[in-house]
């Protein structure tokens, strides 16, 4: 099943794609000015290397308009990028103050990559900045006294922490916004949204497995009863009931859903209509024989299902919601508490 991070990893694009475009940009600008620069100075490798990113980040530029490997794009560029960088700190011509560049990566890579490879990368290229430093100016007791050194390691390290906290309460942030956003706040079921998002990864998956997936609606039969009878507040605590049945009798690889009101959609991964039956069948029986107590009552309830599988009844989640409840419909017609797959017909109750 889909997992939460996969989808922050969708949402995350957008905003990458931002900042590695306006990175371009900069670079493309910033690349033809050291470029005359350091011809200026005679620093012809540097120069020419200058000029390389610049063309190559137009290049990368146009390439991620419409691309779907953003991740790779990302990498495709930054590590040359920082790799420049580097080349820039051995020059024997550069002046100490391109050090400052190197402040820029920690920022870059976890905008760019997150906090786990951003952190890696980061740590990477600032521990090699580190060594050149002291491969360059070893013998220069100026820059070798403990001053220079705390200021430039302290100040690194300190950009490198903050832009590691910051990713990660970014993405923890992202997270809880991305669960609410996905669950029903009665039940802490999943909501419609999630299960879109599930099933385009699901229906991939069996795809490219060739396993089954099916589709279980179920709707709770005479609900109106229960308000009407006993109260909304007491309608609410059914649905929270009903809710744990189903989270109680689904594999971790299932999802249960509550599409809104007294309908739930269960999407089965690895099963079959035929399997789909025999779970549905189980909940049914469940909440027929666990009834609901509220103020010390027990208030009987049942429900009934219509099943699709994708495949031979959809390719798509609309049409095996709408097969699955044309199946709910008859179950509804033939008396209720019962189960229907779709393309069947019902047996009269
Ligand atoms: N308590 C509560 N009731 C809800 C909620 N959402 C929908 N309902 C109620 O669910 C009831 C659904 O009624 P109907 O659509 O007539 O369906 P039913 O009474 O279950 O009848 P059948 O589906 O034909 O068996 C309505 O009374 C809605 O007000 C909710 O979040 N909480």
């Amino acid at each position: 099943m889909e997992s939460y991070s996969e989808a922050q990893k969708h949402l995350a694009r957008p905003y990458r794609k931002a900042v590695l475009r306006s990175l371009l940009a900069f670079t493309f600008g910033a690349g033809l000015l050291f470029f005359f620069l350091n011809l200026k100075n005679q620093n012809y490798p540097l120069a020419y290397a200058e000029l390389g990113m610049a063309v190559y980040s137009a290049f990368i530029f146009r390439a991620i308009s419409d691309t779907a490997h953003l991740e790779r794009w990302i990498l495709a560029f930054t590590l040359p990028f920082f790799t420049t960088m580097m080349f820039a700190l051995i020059s024997p011509r550069a002046t100490s103050t391109v050090y400052a560049w190197v402040l820029l990566i920690p920022i870059l890579s976890h905008l760019l990559m997150g906090r786990r490879l951003g952190l890696l990368i980061s740590a990477f290229y600032m521990i090699t900045a580190a060594v050149i430093f002291f491969f360059m100016h070893r013998n220069m007791p100026e820059m070798m006294q403990p001053l220079p050194i705390a200021n430039m390691g302290i100040m690194s390290l300190t950009i490198l922490a903050f832009s590691h906290i910051y990713e990660i309460t970014r993405e923890q942030s992202e997270s809880r916004l991305l669960k609410m956003a996905q669950t029903d706040a009665l039940t802490g079921l999943a909501n419609r949204a999630r299960l879109s998002d599930v099933f385009s990864s699901e229906r991939k998956r069996s795809l490219r497995q060739g396993t089954p997936l099916s589709v279980l609606l179920l709707d709770l039969d005479h609900f109106k009863q229960v308000n009407d009878q006993h109260g909304h507040e007491a309608g609410d605590q059914a649905l929270k009931h009903v809710s744990s049945i189903l989270r109680d009798a689904l594999r971790a690889t299932d999802l249960a859903t509550r599409l809104g009101g007294e309908e739930f959609a269960l999407l089965l991964s690895d099963t079959s209509a035929e399997q789909a039956l025999t779970v549905a069948d189980k909940i049914r029986s469940n909440i027929e024989t666990s009834p609901f107590h509220h103020q010390g009552q027990p208030i009987n309830l049942t429900v009934s299902g219509g099943i699709a599988q994708f495949g031979p009844d959809g390719g798509d989640l609309r049409t095996l919601i709408s097969r699955a409840d044309q199946s709910l419909y008859h179950a509804k017609d033939t008396g209720r508490n019962t189960i229907v797959i779709a393309g069947t017909v019902p047996a009269p109750a």
